[in-house]
C-alpha cells in the first residue's frame, strides 16, 4: 500500500488509446463526436486520443480511413491517431494495411472475433495477423465469441429477457476469445494488443501469456475499474441500459479491483475509456430487446480521475505507475514516443498540472460530453487536472475548460505559456515533474516506421519542452495563414 503526502504534480497529458467519436451503430452516430469529444478529453487531461477508423466487410481500408481523417481533422481540440479495424481478408485487404501503414502512418489494426459485421474466422485472424507481422504493425483484438453470443441471446429473448441484464447474461467471459487470440497470434508470430480486458478470466489469460513470454498487451477501461455489471439489473431501463458495452461490465463487484490491481502490478498495460456515447433516446431503440441497444458507455472525460481514485488513492499504485498506465505506455506500444507521454526536452509539450489533494464529483450535470448520462454519476474523485496544457496551449484552468468551444472556430485567446526566457503570462506551478513511468513496455517485433499522429487543428502547434529547462515549455506561436485561426477555442 503506498501513501503518499504530495501536492501538485506536472504530468505528461493522458493518452486515451481507445476511444469512439464517430461510431455508427445501428444506424445512429455516437451523441460525442470528435469536437465534444476530445474537449471533454482536455478537460479530463487526456490530450490526445486514439479513434478507430473501422472498415466493415467488403470497404476500402484507406477509403474509411480517408473518411475519418476528414469527420475528425477539422474538429478535434487535441491530438489525435488512428487505429484501423479490419473485418475481412483477402489480397486486397492486405495490401491496403501495407499501404496504410507505409503511405498513412497506420501502426495498429483492430481485429473482432464478435458483431456480425465485423467478425473474423480464425483462419482470416491468422492471415490478418501474419500481415501485421510483416509489416511491423501491431494486431489489437476485440476478444468475444460472436457465434456463441448470437445463440445466448436469441435463447434469452426467447425465454422473454428483454431488459438490460439479457446483454450480460448473454455474453461469456472472454476468457475462451482471448485465449484463441493469443494463441493465433503466437502462432502468426505476431505481437498482440487485447483491447478492453473486462473479466477476471480474461485477464489472467493475459498474465499468464505474458509469463510465458508471448508478446501480449492488455488494456483495461475506466469503466471496468471504476464500475461494474450489477447496473444492468437497475430498476430504472435507462440507468441499465447506460452499461450496455460489449464485453459487458461484470456483475461480480470484487472485479474492478482485480482489474486495477493487475494494472498497477504492470500485468495490464494501458488505460482506455471506449468512449462510445449514445443518448437516452438512441439507447431506447433496444426498449424490448437488448440486443438492440447500442453498445457503448462514456469514459474520456473521467478516465484519468477515475484511475487514480482507484489507483493511486486507493494505495494499490504510485504516481508514475498511474502516468504510465494513462500515458507513457500507450505512447510506447503505439510508437509516438518520446514525442508524446512524455515531459522532457523535444517532446510535445503536453502538460497537465495534477491536483491530488481537489475533488471533484463526476456528474452528468456538469461533464463536457455532449451525452446525457454518465456511468460514474457521483464518483467523487481525488485528484483533479487543475491546468491542462496542450502544445503549450493552456486549455483548461482550475478544473475549467478555458473558453467554451465554439463550432464556429473562434481563434484561440486563451493565455499561452511562457515562451523562453521573460515573464510568463501563466506560471505552471513550481512541482515536481513525473516523467515516463518505471514501466518499460516491450513492443516485440512491432517497430513500424510510422508515427500515426495527427495534429490538433490548432494554429498554434508545435510547441515542446525546452531542453535548457524542462520546467519550462517552449512555444512557437505561429500566426496561421492569412492570420484566422482554424483552432477551436
Ligand atoms: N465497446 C462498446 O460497447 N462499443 C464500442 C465498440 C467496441 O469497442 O467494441
Ligand atoms: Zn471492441
Ligand atoms: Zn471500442
Amino acid at each position: 500500500m503506498y501513501i503518499y503526502y504530495i501536492s501538485y504534480l506536472n504530468i505528461p497529458g493522458g493518452i486515451d488509446p481507445h476511444t469512439h467519436l464517430n461510431l455508427n451503430c445501428m444506424g445512429m452516430n455516437t451523441a460525442d463526436d470528435f469536437y465534444s469529444g476530445t474537449k471533454a478529453a482536455l478537460a479530463g487531461g487526456t490530450t490526445m486520443i486514439m479513434d478507430f477508423a473501422i472498415a466493415h466487410k467488403g470497404e476500402s481500408l484507406v477509403e474509411v480511413y480517408d473518411k475519418y481523417r476528414e469527420l475528425a481533422d477539422s474538429k478535434v481540440c487535441c491530438d489525435y491517431g488512428l487505429h484501423v479495424g479490419v473485418s475481412s481478408w483477402d489480397d486486397k485487404v492486405g495490401t491496403e494495411m501495407e499501404t496504410l501503414t507505409k503511405e498513412k502512418g497506420i501502426n495498429s489494426f483492430k481485429t473482432y472475433l464478435a458483431y456480425e459485421e465485423n467478425m473474423l474466422e480464425d483462419d482470416e485472424l491468422y492471415r490478418v495477423y501474419n500481415k501485421c507481422r510483416d509489416i511491423g504493425a501491431l494486431a489489437m483484438v476485440h476478444a468475444e465469441n460472436g457465434k456463441i453470443i448470437q445463440m445466448k441471446a436469441k435463447e434469452l429473448i426467447d425465454i422473454g429477457v428483454t431488459g438490460p441484464e439479457g446483454h450480460v447474461l448473454s455474453r461469456p467471459e472472454e476468457a475462451e476469445a482471448t485465449q484463441r487470440a493469443i494463441t493465433i497470434a503466437n502462432q502468426a508470430n505476431c505481437p498482440l494488443y487485447v483491447v478492453h480486458v473486462m473479466s477476471k478470466s480474461a485477464a489472467k489469460v493475459v498474465s499468464v501469456a505474458r509469463r510465458k513470454g508471448q508478446v501480449v498487451l492488455g488494456e483495461a477501461l475506466a469503466a471496468g475499474l471504476g464500475t461494474d455489471g450489477t447496473n444492468y439489473w437497475n430498476k430504472c431501463w435507462r440507468h441499465a441500459a447506460g452499461y450496455v458495452m460489449s464485453p459487458p461490465l461484470r456483475p461480480d463487484s470484487s472485479t474492478p479491483g482485480y482489474l486495477m490491481d493487475l494494472l498497477a502490478n504492470g500485468d495490464l498495460q494501458c488505460t482506455g475509456s471506449d468512449n462510445c456515447t449514445f443518448n437516452a433516446d438512441q439507447k431506447a431503440i433496444g426498449k424490448d430487446d437488448f440486443r438492440l441497444i447500442p453498445n457503448g458507455v462514456n469514459g474520456l472525460e473521467d478516465r484519468m480521475s477515475v484511475v487514480w481514485e482507484k489507483g493511486v488513492h486507493s494505495g494499490k499504485m504510485d504516481p508514475c505507475r498511474f502516468v504510465a498506465a494513462t500515458s507513457t505506455a500507450a505512447a510506447k506500444v503505439f510508437n509516438i514516443y518520446p514525442k508524446k507521454g512524455r515531459i522532457a526536452a523535444g517532446s510535445d509539450a503536453d502538460v497537465v498540472v495534477w491536483n491530488p489533494n481537489e475533488t471533484r464529483t463526476i456528474s452528468a450535470k456538469t461533464h463536457n460530453h455532449a451525452v446525457d448520462f454518465n456511468i460514474f454519476e457521483g464518483m467523487i474523485c481525488h485528484g483533479v487536472p487543475e491546468v491542462v496544457i496542450t502544445r503549450g496551449h493552456v486549455v483548461v484552468e482550475d478544473g475549467q475548460v478555458n473558453k467554451p468551444c465554439k463550432v464556429e472556430r473562434e481563434p484561440y485567446t486563451g493565455p499561452v505559456i511562457q515562451v523562453g526566457a521573460g515573464t510568463p503570462e501563466k506560471k505552471i506551478p513550481e512541482s515536481p515533474i513525473i516523467g515516463d513511468g518505471t514501466e518499460f513496455v516491450s513492443r516485440g517485433k512491432t517497430q513500424s516506421g510510422g508515427r500515426n499522429l495527427h495534429e490538433s487543428s490548432f494554429a498554434f502547434s508545435g510547441a515542446q519542452i525546452d531542453d535548457k529547462d524542462p520546467k519550462r515549455i517552449q512555444t512557437r506561436v505561429s500566426n496561421p495563414p492569412g492570420g484566422k485561426s482554424s483552432g477551436l477555442w
